[in-house]
């Protein structure tokens, strides 16, 4: 492998995806000012900040929702700034949405299908007769399905529910599921643990971590709950006004002044480690007690 010269160390691998100079607007509302960041392949990568920071205006630019004014993004390289939503869903870039967005009425599996359908390559006319390649992707699908998500998301007894008279923790892992048939490299997941109970977010927190080892999937997310973003993140994106205010490891935004600020309205990093440790239902280990 190449290295960098007299130091041993090889260069970064360029990210999965990478958002370059990303502005948009609402009319007179600047949602989004020149944000800038890499995912890196096999990473999972938060966006924090207050409310209204402009985390789900980012989510929804990336996945193709909104059309940012300037800036770029490129997923493996290629530019998908002007992309569809459901073409970059078919390039490997799949998402959760914030309020479930299921079919209500629908059985799990079918809601879980309709994730997968974004891949079947049948064209109409197989499909009108379902002949052919059609059958045979039916089956290939069914088994994908049921044996890979089904399973791993253990989600087996609640198959044939509909979606409707099942907690709010089981809809949020289907619509995981359904996310996770779409077969992304990229998993975008908007607060994956919002309006969760303890049990529900560690969990959900044990199936983001398992999604990465064991599927190789790439998470970016957005969420609220910092205890969660803190233990599971490789990288971190801190938003304000829809600035870029700080990046880097869990550690090193905890240690960042401006992200204090943003969050208490002081830079006090002391205080900010001590909500974060709280939020996530520890005490504040020796060592870190003085650290601030
Ligand atoms: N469709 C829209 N039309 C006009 N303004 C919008 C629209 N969507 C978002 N905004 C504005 O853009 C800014 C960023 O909002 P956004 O919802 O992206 O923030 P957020 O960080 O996701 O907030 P929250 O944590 O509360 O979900 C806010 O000032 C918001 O009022």
């Amino acid at each position: 492998m190449e290295t960098s010269p007299g130091r041993g160390v090889p260069p970064a691998a360029p990210p999965l995806l990478q958002v370059d100079g990303v502005t948009l607007a609402f009319g007179g509302v600047r949602a989004l000012s020149g944000v800038g960041f890499g995912v890196q392949r096999g990473s999972i990568t938060a966006v924090i900040g207050p409310n209204g920071a402009g985390k789900t205006s980012l989510f929804n630019t990336i996945s193709g929702f909104y059309r940012p004014t300037a800036g770029s993004i490129r997923f493996r390289g290629q530019d998908i700034t002007r992309t569809p939503p459901p073409e970059r869903a078919r390039l490997g870039l799949a998402r959760s949405f914030q309020n479930i967005a299921l079919f209500r009425g629908m059985t799990v599996l079918d809601n879980i299908k309709l994730g997968r359908h974004a891949h079947l390559k049948t064209n109409v006319l197989d499909a009108l007769f379902y002949m052919g390649r059609a059958r045979r992707e039916e089956a290939e699908l069914r088994r994908d399905i049921e044996e890979r998500i089904i399973d791993f998301l253990e989600i087996d007894h609640i198959r044939h529910a509909p979606v409707a008279a099942l907690p709010y923790g089981l809809q949020k892992r289907v619509e995981m599921a359904r996310a996770l048939a779409m077969q992304p490299e990229v998993l975008m997941l908007d607060e994956p643990v919002a309006g969760m109970n303890r049990e529900e977010t560690e969990d959900m927190a044990r199936f983001i971590l398992d999604v990465r080892a064991e599927w190789g999937v790439t998470v970016l997310m957005v969420e609220h709950d910092m205890g969660m973003v803190m233990d599971l993140s490789d990288h971190v994106v801190v938003l304000n006004f829809g600035q870029v205010i700080a990046q880097g490891t869990p550690g090193e935004v905890q240690a960042d002044p401006e992200v204090a600020r943003a969050y208490l309205g002081s830079g006090d990093v002391g205080a900010l480690r001590a909500k974060l440790q709280a939020a996530a239902g520890r005490a504040p280990a020796p060592a870190e007690q003085g650290a601030a």
